[in-house]
């Protein structure tokens, strides 16, 4: 068979974001580093590095051996999830075509791929950047395949164990420039972490049924009414504008005006539709929410890694 690009239809899936269908091998190594959220992920790493260093002193080669490591890293955890969990995809219609779900990719590639790509990027984190930034990549490749992943077939809880490992790339990018962590690297995290709930739960929201067939037990697929998940998206949208109000003050990072505006702004629009969805869940609304979700966390890590003091 050909390994020419086949792009078929796109597929829209409940969020709205369409993607493109692609069967050539290479789409195949791609769809299985899960490239976009590995893109984000790295931004938020170099978002740690860049409050963590004044710019006078940036490094090109720990910057580098930072985005390299963290890629990797991010890549591996995207595969080995993909083989642990390649019968519950191969029962989603947004995950059948997923490489390994398929059988485009055996079992055996998979594993050793997700091994290799881990090595290489804990292995040159350690060479390139600090001890500390290695340690950390390692502990989220572990917490994130071993721990996150298993417990989604057993409670709902397992969103707000993956929102840790989820957390940590501005950590590591904080670790890498520095070799420790102090108080102006806990904003980023906080922010990443408490946003990743209103984040996933519109997502678990528009795809409840099919989490539900594949026996994951995500919150909207267990909570049909909805009350808890209205709860858990209202309490972490206003705790949101908590954590993200943390860098104005000296001791988090003294961010300026520009911060306090629109990053502010930003997130207190961001809650202000968390907050609706969570007053009557519906599609449209978490298709709002989600959508919000993917231009907020840029926006307001832009400012945060821009206006410093
Ligand atoms: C508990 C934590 C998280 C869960 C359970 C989660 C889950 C998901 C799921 C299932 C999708 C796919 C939606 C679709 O198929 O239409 C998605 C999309 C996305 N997520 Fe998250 N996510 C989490 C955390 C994060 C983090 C930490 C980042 C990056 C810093 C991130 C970035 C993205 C991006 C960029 C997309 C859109 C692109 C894509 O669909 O591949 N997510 N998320
Ligand atoms: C440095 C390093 C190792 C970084 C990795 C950071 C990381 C673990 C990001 C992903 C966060 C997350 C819980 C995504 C959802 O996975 P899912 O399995 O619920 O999504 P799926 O259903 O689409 O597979």
């Amino acid at each position: 068979m050909s390994h020419a690009a086949r792009l078929d239809k796109p597929v829209g899936g409940e969020t709205g974001v369409a993607k493109a269908v692609c069967t050539s091998r290479w789409c195949d190594y791609v769809e299985l580093a899960k490239l976009r959220i590995t893109v984000m992920v790295v931004l938020t790493a170099w978002v740690g590095y860049v409050l963590a260093v004044p710019m006078a002193a940036w490094d090109v080669v720990t910057i580098l051996a930072m985005t390299l490591g963290v890629g990797f890293s991010c890549v591996s955890s995207g595969i080995l999830n993909q083989v642990w969990e390649r019968d519950a995809d191969a029962r989603m219609t947004r995950t059948q075509n997923r490489p390994v779900a398929a059988g485009r990719i055996s079992v055996t590639q998979g594993v050793v791929l997700g091994i290799a790509t881990g090595v290489l990027g804990v292995g040159i984190l350690y060479l390139g950047t600090t001890v500390l930034a290695a340690l950390l990549a390692l502990a989220t490749l572990l917490v994130y395949v071993l721990i996150y992943t298993p417990m989604k077939s057993l409670t709902p809880w397992a969103t707000h164990v993956g929102a840790i490992p989820g957390a940590m790339p501005p950590f590591i990018g904080y670790a890498a420039g520095t070799g420790s962590l102090s108080a102006d690297a806990w904003p980023a995290f906080l922010i990443l972490l408490v946003w990743q709930i209103p984040h996933f739960m519109a997502i678990a929201w528009l795809y409840r049924d099919q989490y539900a067939s594949a026996g994951l037990r995500m919150l909207p697929s267990v909570d049909r009414t909805g009350r808890r998940v209205s709860a858990h998206v209202a309490v972490t949208s206003l705790l949101l504008v908590g954590v993200a109000a943390m860098p104005l003050f000296a001791r988090f990072g003294s961010a300026g005006l520009l911060y306090g505006v629109l990053a502010l702004g930003g997130t207190v629009a961001f809650a202000a539709a968390g907050v609706w969805f969570a007053a009557r869940p519906c599609d449209g609304r978490a298709r709002v929410v989600f959508i919000t979700s993917l231009l907020y966390l840029p926006f307001v890590y832009a400012i945060l890694a821009w206006d410093r003091p």
